[in-house]
């Protein structure tokens, strides 16, 4: 048997880490407008035995100078100051104007340990990059991240610290060119905010445009600009749109993307608010049309974080980030859902 071992292409299998610790759960549970998701999440992820194919990466919080790479220290002492103020009536006493001026209030309201869940949340996106740097694992998964609308000074749409930003920059230090793909509903307004004028990171949002949807922001001809210019890619989308639209019109854009920017490392935020029976009650996407896209991203064969974001259907978002996550690990679902305490509840 004269075998040719160089006919024979080896697929590799990706090695796939999973960022998590019941810390992290436990405070990204008690997220005032995503309350209880986290948790259907993981003991989902856990109940399919899908641990088992994973690394499972315990964070650390984000430290003061890791999240200020990024955040201006006053608003940082802005949430600290809130944060050690015990209820939320002696904040408003004490901290009017500053919490009016940093977006903290109405879409991001004050909460209980605030400052301490945002950094153990940007903690774990960062130790996602680290875990790929170190050369640990080709695709690293936290579905606790993604809170795409935090800006440098401002809280924005539920996102306090913007972990994608710190995500990205993590991977910097190792990767010259990092691209970030969004497909949330919403603009990653964000993260295209904070790399507008940057060619080394190529942001590409796939988003709802519509008068008064949030945040208003990602326009077809907004580009980026100085030497970031072009370095901007928005798609904004309608009402409606279903699988078969929205995964030619992501291949598309993609193809070029992957041609004219050669990216070394990817971010791909997962918002599962897409999703035809989300609140949101927008796009037409079954978690099948949003897998076809990651999996798409992921036969490219780079160093990939993927993140979570919106998904206001909480058990149909544990469905969709469970099948990517035994998409990532290379495994098959088995259709019906195994016995589980969370789901039988609902
Ligand atoms: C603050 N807003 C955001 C911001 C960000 C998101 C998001 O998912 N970003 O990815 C969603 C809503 S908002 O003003 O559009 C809304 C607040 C509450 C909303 C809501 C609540 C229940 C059902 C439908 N919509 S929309
Ligand atoms: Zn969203």
């Amino acid at each position: 048997l004269n075998l040719n071992v160089s006919e024979i292409a080896v697929k590799k299998t990706p090695r796939v880490a999973y960022v998590h610790s019941q810390d992290l759960l436990t405070k990204a549970n008690e997220l005032i407008r995503i309350e209880g998701r986290a948790e259907l999440v993981h003991s989902l992820i856990r109940t399919y035995g899908l641990l088992q194919y994973l690394q499972v990466v315990t964070p650390r919080p984000a430290t003061q100078s890791e999240i200020l790479a990024f955040h201006s220290s006053d608003y940082i002492q802005c949430l600290q100051d809130i944060s050690a103020v015990s209820d939320s009536e002696d904040i408003e006493e004490q901290h009017k104007h500053e919490v009016e001026s940093y977006g903290l209030s109405y879409d991001c309201p004050l909460q209980k340990d605030l400052l301490e869940t945002a950094s153990l949340i940007s903690g774990a996106s960062q130790a996602a990059s680290q875990h790929i740097i170190n050369g640990l694992a080709d695709i690293v998964i936290n579905w606790y991240g993604g809170w795409h609308h935090a800006k440098r000074d401002t809280a924005s749409g539920f996102c306090y610290i913007n972990d994608v930003v710190l995500c990205i920059l993590k991977l910097r230090q190792q990767f010259d060119k990092v691209l970030y793909v969004d497909i949330d509903l919403h603009h990653g307004d964000g993260v295209e905010e904070a790399f507008a004028t940057t060619s080394k990171v190529m942001t590409v949002s796939f988003h709802k445009l519509a008068p008064g949807f949030f945040p208003g922001s990602g326009e077809l001809n907004d580009v980026g600009t100085g030497r970031g210019k072009y370095f901007t890619v928005n798609i904004p989308l309608m009402d409606g749109i279903k699988d078969k639209e929205y995964f030619s019109i992501f291949t598309k854009v993609m193809k070029q993307v992957k041609d004219r920017f050669l990216p070394d490392a990817i971010v791909m935020q997962c918002g599962a608010d897409t999703l035809s029976e989300d609140p949101m009650t927008s796009f037409n996407l079954t978690h099948f049309g949003i897998a076809k896209c990651v999996c798409y991203m992921l036969t490219w064969n780079l160093p990939t974080v993927l993140l979570g974001g919106g998904g206001y259907h909480f058990p149909n978002t544990a469905k969709c980030w469970t099948f990517l996550t035994a998409l990532a690990a290379g495994k098959k679902l088995p259709v019906d859902i195994p016995e589980h305490e969370k789901i039988s509840t609902m």
